[in-house]
């Protein structure tokens, strides 16, 4: 041997120099191949004088081994031999190495089984013997063997495992670091297997029970941190006593069978399951496995185990909510908690009978276990005997399969049992080479998704049914504040919707206004008439009383501002004047008069007068009594048909009672339309006077007509507000400057009327009061003829806007004078009884357009129209200069659009003027013209003055510029 030991070290000494020397240290021998592996066999055997080599063959490399790293290995291969221990007792072993290596490449280590080796102390027995404790150790993780060998014995004396227990470690600290993690890797759905392999006497059986219960103990603290999820913990038990199944939790000690499964592997048949209520239900039930666990007395140990026990915890988990697919997945997996029988000597154990029938049942099982175990450490490329015992068999998955596997190898520290030791240690080194494949075990058919989507519908139903939850307070709360809030909106709608009423029907209001303006003028226009039968001076001074009337019963009514002035339906019959009486009395029928229009009502008026509330000055009962109009107002009854009758004896002869019914039916009827213009109606009338030319065509929003040395600033004003609708406070400021102008002649007035008294008055409209106490039949027929003539009337209006937009037309197309133009647009504004000289002038117009069209002379009266026009133009270009000031022809230039950049601004201006057919255009047209003509300043152009002429040219005064030339007759 020493001879072939020589030769071999020779043999080394050559290799070495052969090859580098850092490989050599780096490689591992089970990693040299098949006939290195066979030449060290026959090393072996020929060391133990078994084997002679075969002449002409190296013997093995034994020497090889002296300078290697991996002494853990070593003794797998070699069994039997003497391997002198490293020089470096903290290199690293190769296998770590090749690990490292790859880690560092980037590869990812294959999980292998987790092996611990856990010496016991020294039992009283051995140390009577005197056998003391032959190993230490180093580290956490090295076995150092520090006891005398014989020397032929070749093993390694430094072991290196995944963690040492010396003696004085705790099961406690075996668990945390040796079990726990393993044991609760269950929890995340992956099987677990933890084993306790070694001699008997070693301490598997203590070492387990503590594992046991320390794993049961995390498992439940873990559930009970985690109520997120259900957990369902099952228990079973067995032992594999002389390779015979046995269910620890069943009474019946019949045999089970194993089955395999294809999806779960091997079962065992019928074995008892025991769902768990609690953690002392587990104790129970391992008080039970232990008490029928087989146990019999040996030479080593008084209670030694006779079977191997696999104590098996099953835990299912799945989420108490449904959150989705992904993360309410159900996890099934189970750990086994295995405690071996030991491997004894017959000898030792000085068994015999039943006890050396089971040591040998013990013997054969944890052989085959090596078996599997080596076999698994090469890899899965060759058989796995898993069938060759039923221990294996049941544990098939937890070798090398899906699970995690943590093996803890007892062993005994006596001299005396240092072949059962390293046999331990050999199988130890097998098992860490073993690679497993745990996954996580995912239960999540459609069946468990079915049964997790109805348990998650059957509690969204009871938290329906219970609204006392806290979660169905909550919504019910919620609810209560969306309600209030939709109360409190709807509530601003209807605040929104009212103010929005009220400033539509102030809106509509005005436009009634606006469109009541032709009838105050055609009111204004019957005073005129009126007027005109009688001395100018006399009308006048009349009218001037009926301004002062009239701005004192309005300052009446601002004084008075709780009594509505709205005016009944009737008393609108009536014209102006009338209204006066009719709103003394309106207090008196205040309360037949709906709230809402009355409140109207007074907004408009309050609108209107508030410029005016300086005039209560003439509020004195003086003023009502120095003419004779005022007595004949204030006689005036309410009724409509007096009214009418007073209305009828102050105008000329000639207007026949019927037309002015006409007109007050018209009156009657927009009243009822809208009664809340009648104190803006009312004050208008009353203010008419004789020969004034309102501007009515163009301008709605004038309320009153201004005295005759007012009309062009009157006018011009109206010009401008000709091109936007009237808002409240250009009526009020109107009214305020209308006003202004009024004073100044009420003053006047009531300076010359001052002496006269009330009787006298009263006398001069005794007809007048005697008029208005007619019967009330009279007043009944007065009121159904009114509704007739009220549609007569507007038929009327539409017939003469009509008519009125076709003379403009055929002016523009005959080319009429623009003075006659103007003098025509301005005299006739939809009066009644100015239909004649409208069909006169109609007729007129549309006979010398058609008659000149026949008879082809249109082109030479045309052009002399057109020369006739310009010169009519080129006088008023020169009356601009005499007669505007410079603003004011500058705010002409700006607002007929003209540049004042431009030359010959006037000159543009006056061949602008009546150029288009448009309302507005036409309106402005004839103030401008109205303002340049001087005659019309005078007052002195009346309807009269418009003859029956066929002829286009016009006799005009050039020099003057007056109405004689234009005058046809
Ligand atoms: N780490 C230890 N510390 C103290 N006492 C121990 C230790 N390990 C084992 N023992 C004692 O050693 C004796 C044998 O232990 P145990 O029965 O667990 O051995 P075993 O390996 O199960 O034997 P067997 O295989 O015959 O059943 C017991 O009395 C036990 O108390």
């Amino acid at each position: 041997w020493k001879a072939t030991t020589a030769n071999a070290q020779i043999r080394e000494r050559r290799a070495r120099r052969r090859r580098p020397r850092q490989r050599l240290a780096r490689r591992c021998p089970m990693t040299r191949g098949r006939r290195n592996l066979r030449r060290w066999m026959e090393a072996r055997k020929a060391a133990r004088g078994q084997h002679r080599p075969r002449a002409g063959r190296r013997p093995a490399p034994v020497a090889f081994f002296f300078g290697h790293a991996c002494h853990a290995h070593a003794p797998a291969q070699l069994r039997g031999f003497a391997v002198l221990p490293p020089r470096d007792m903290n290199a690293t072993p190769c296998c770590r190495v090749q690990e490292e290596e790859e880690e560092m490449a980037g590869e990812e280590r294959p999980e292998r089984i987790l092996v611990s080796v856990r010496l016991r102390p020294v039992n009283a027995r051995e140390a009577e013997r005197g056998d003391g404790s032959d190993w230490e150790c180093s580290g956490p993780t090295t076995l150092m063997f520090r006891g005398t060998v014989p020397e032929r014995t070749m093993f390694p004396a430094a072991y290196s495992y995944d963690r040492v227990f010396s003696h004085e470690c705790s099961t406690r600290q075996v668990y945390d670091e040796g079990a726990r993690q393993v044991a609760l890797s269950v929890l995340s759905g992956i099987n677990a297997s933890i084993f306790a392999y070694g001699q008997t006497s070693s301490g598997k059986t203590y070492t387990m029970v503590g594992i046991t219960e320390y794993s049961m103990s995390d498992i439940y603290s873990y559930i009970d941190k985690h109520p997120e999820r259900d957990y369902i913990l099952k228990f079973s038990a067995m032992e594999i006593y002389n390779e015979a199944v046995r269910d620890l939790l069943s009474p019946d000690a019949t045999p089970l069978r194993l089955l395999d499964d294809p999806e779960k592997g091997t079962v065992v048949e019928k074995l008892t399951e025991e769902t768990l209520r609690d953690k002392g239900h587990l104790l129970e039930l391992l008080a039970v496995c232990e008490a029928q666990r087989q146990i019999g007395e040996t030479a080593l140990n008084e209670a030694s185990s006779r079977s191997h026990q696999i104590l098996r915890l099953t835990v299912e988990s799945s989420a108490k909510q449904f959150l989705g697919r992904g993360n309410s997945s159900t996890l099934l997996a189970c750990v086994n908690f295995v405690d071996l029988a030991g491997s004894e000597r017959a000898s030792q154990t000085a068994s015999a009978g039943m006890r050396l029938k089971e040591g040998s049942h013990i013997n054969r099982s944890l052989l085959t276990l090596g078996k599997v175990i080596r076999q698994l450490s090469k890899g899965r490329n060759g058989h796995i005997p898993y069938r060759d015992s039923k221990l294996t068999r049941i544990l098939q998955s937890s070798l090398g399969g899906n699970a995690k596997t943590a093996i803890i190898c007892t062993m005994s520290p006596a001299h005396c049992h240092i072949e059962q030791s390293r046999n331990t240690l050999l199988f130890a080194n097998c098992a860490k080479d073993v690679v497993t494949n745990a996954q996580v075990n995912v239960v999540m058919s459609d069946k468990a998704l079915v049964k997790h989507l109805q348990r998650e519908i059957a509690r969204l139903e009871n938290e329906l049914k219970f609204p006392g939850s806290a979660s169905c307070a909550s919504h019910a709360e919620i609810l209560r504040e969306k309600d209030e809030l939709i109360k409190k909106l709807e509530e601003q709608l209807k605040e929104l919707m009212e103010q929005k009423d009220t400033v539509q029907s102030q809106l509509d209001n005005f436009r009634k206004v606006a469109s009541d303006e032709d009838i105050n003028n055609q009111l204004a226009r019957r005073w005129s008439r009126s007027s005109e039968s009688i001395p100018r001076n006399v009308s006048e001074g009349a009218f001037s009383y009926s301004d002062i009337h009239d701005v004192d019963y309005q300052d009446q009514t601002m004084d008075e501002p709780s009594v509505p002035h709205w005016c009944p339906p009737s008393r609108h019959v009536s014209d102006s004047i009338d209204e006066h009486e009719a709103d003394r009395v309106a207090p008196r029928d205040a309360s037949e008069v709906p709230e809402e229009h009355c409140k109207e009502v007074q907004c408009i008026e309050t609108n209107e007068l508030r410029s005016r509330r300086n005039q209560e000055l003439f509020q004195t009962p003086e003023k009502k009594t120095y003419t004779g109009d005022q007595k004949h107002d204030e006689s005036m009854s309410n009724s409509a048909e007096n009214a009418i009758k007073l209305y009828a004896c102050d105008f000329e002869p000639s207007l026949d009672l019927e037309k002015l019914e006409t007109d007050e039916s018209l009156a009657l009827k927009r009243c009822v339309v809208s009664s809340r213009d009648s104190a803006l109606t009312r004050s208008r009338s009353c203010r008419a006077s004789f020969m004034v030319i309102p501007n009515s065509w163009f301008d709605y929003s004038v309320s009153t007509t201004p005295p005759p040395g007012e009309i062009f600033r009157y006018s011009t004003k109206s010009q401008e507000k000709v091109m936007k609708s009237p808002s409240s406070d250009e009526v009020a400021d109107k009214s305020n400057s209308d006003s202004n102008a009024e004073e100044e002649r009420v003053v006047s007035d009531i300076s010359c009327v001052t002496g006269v008294d009330e009787q006298k008055t009263d006398k001069n409209h005794a007809p007048q009061s005697s008029e208005q106490n007619q019967p009330k039949a009279s007043t009944t027929d007065v009121g159904t003829d009114s509704s007739l003539r009220t549609a007569d009337s507007l038929s009327w209006l539409i017939d003469f806007e009509k008519k009125q937009q076709e003379i403009i037309e055929l002016w523009h197309e005959c080319n009429v004078s623009i003075v006659h133009r103007t003098y025509f647009f301005l005299l006739f504004k939809g009066d009644r009884t100015d239909s004649i000289y409208m069909e006169v002038e109609h007729r007129r117009l549309s006979f010398i357009k058609n008659t000149l069209a026949a008879d082809g002379e249109l082109h030479a009266t045309a052009a002399s129209s057109l020369r006739s026009l310009r010169h009519e133009r080129d006088m008023l270009y020169r009356q601009m200069l005499r007669k505007l000031h410079l603003a004011e022809r500058e705010s002409l230039f700006i607002k007929w659009g003209i540049d004042m950049g431009s030359k010959q601004r006037r000159l543009q201006l006056s061949r602008r003027i009546w150029t288009q057919t448009g309302m507005e255009h036409v309106g402005e047209s004839a103030a401008l013209v109205a303002k340049l003509v001087e005659h019309l300043e005078k007052g002195q152009a009346i309807k009269e003055m418009f003859g029956l002429s066929f002829s286009l040219k016009p006799r005009i005064d050039r020099r003057s510029f007056s109405w004689v030339g234009v005058v046809y007759s």
